[in-house]
């Protein structure tokens, strides 16, 4: 049976063709963000005592509507106001409704590092994160080679951004161990069954090289969380629906980072 992946990637293979037909490499090329000098995620997290990422997420496959009312940069900017380390900003539009405009609309409200959160099959899309305003793009072990790995990286350093590589196993994180990558995320999220659970976080983290950041991604939902997944040697937590399924994300985002860092 096909999982989620499965469709989001089949769908996006037709996405990114239909857009490169439309929009070719030089009509990337004369955004004004391209020259822009990126933000550091992974150096901001290692300055950081809370570590967190705070996510704008609309909705998702696991959870049909999370907030559709509020505006992206209100949104980004209270993360930013709140001390988060930086803010993912879903731009799959089919899945997760949100869009390139979204990304854009928040580099020009913040400056802090954005992470294009969208499943990134085609070197095409890396251009157009960078285009668009993110510092950090998302690599999805589950949906890449390690070749591919390997080569979306370089491009993405070329071009000044990071890499989160996400992993959900052993075996995606230890085949994908000479990528370069700056940052890599455990998906606590199990993306067949949509179960979540830190305990992968827990598994995998000594199995992670001191020299690239950790972080623990999905269904964090409580300090307690943080400060669990600290003791493992995660620097960065990822959270999206404990704070946008609420009235002010960003004042949310406020209050748990500030008990994370009186812990
Ligand atoms: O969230 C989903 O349902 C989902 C389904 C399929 C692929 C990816 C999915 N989520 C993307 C994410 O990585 C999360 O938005 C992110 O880690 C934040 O998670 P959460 O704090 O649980 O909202």
């Amino acid at each position: 049976m096909a999982t989620i992946l499965d469709t989001i990637v089949k769908h996006k293979l037709t996405e990114v063709r239909l857009k490169k037909e439309l929009f070719n490499i030089s009509y990337l090329e004369q955004s004004s963000l391209l020259k822009r000098k990126c933000f550091s995620l992974s150096e901001t997290l290692k300055n950081s005592k809370s570590g967190i990422i705070a996510e704008h997420k609309r909705r998702s496959p696991s959870k049909p509507s999370i907030n559709q009312k509020l505006l992206v940069n209100e949104v980004v900017l209270g993360y930013q106001k709140a001390g988060a380390c930086g803010s993912s900003v879903l731009t799959d539009n089919s899945f997760f409704g949100g869009s390139l405009e979204d990304l854009q609309l928040a580099r020009a409200t913040t400056d802090f590092p954005l992470l294009r959160k969208d499943f990134i099959i085609d070197e095409y899309q890396i251009l157009e994160a960078k285009a668009h305003g993110a510092d950090v793009i998302l690599l999805i072990a589950a949906i890449l080679s390690p070749l591919q790995i390997k080569n979306f990286t370089n491009l993405a350093n070329q071009l000044g951004l990071e890499v989160l590589l996400e992993v959900h196993n052993e075996k995606e994180l230890q085949e994908n161990l000479n990528a370069q990558v700056q940052l890599i995320g455990v998906n606590n999220r199990n993306l067949k069954t949509f179960e979540v659970s830190t305990q992968i976080s827990k598994e995998l983290a000594q199995q992670i090289p001191n020299e690239i950041v950790k972080i623990s991604e999905s269904g964090l939902k409580s300090v307690d969380d943080i400060l669990e997944l600290r003791t493992y040697g995660f620097r960065g937590f990822l959270i999206g629906e404990t704070f946008m399924k609420t009235e002010n994300p960003g004042e949310s985002a406020e209050n748990f980072i500030k008990e994370t860092e009186g812990n």
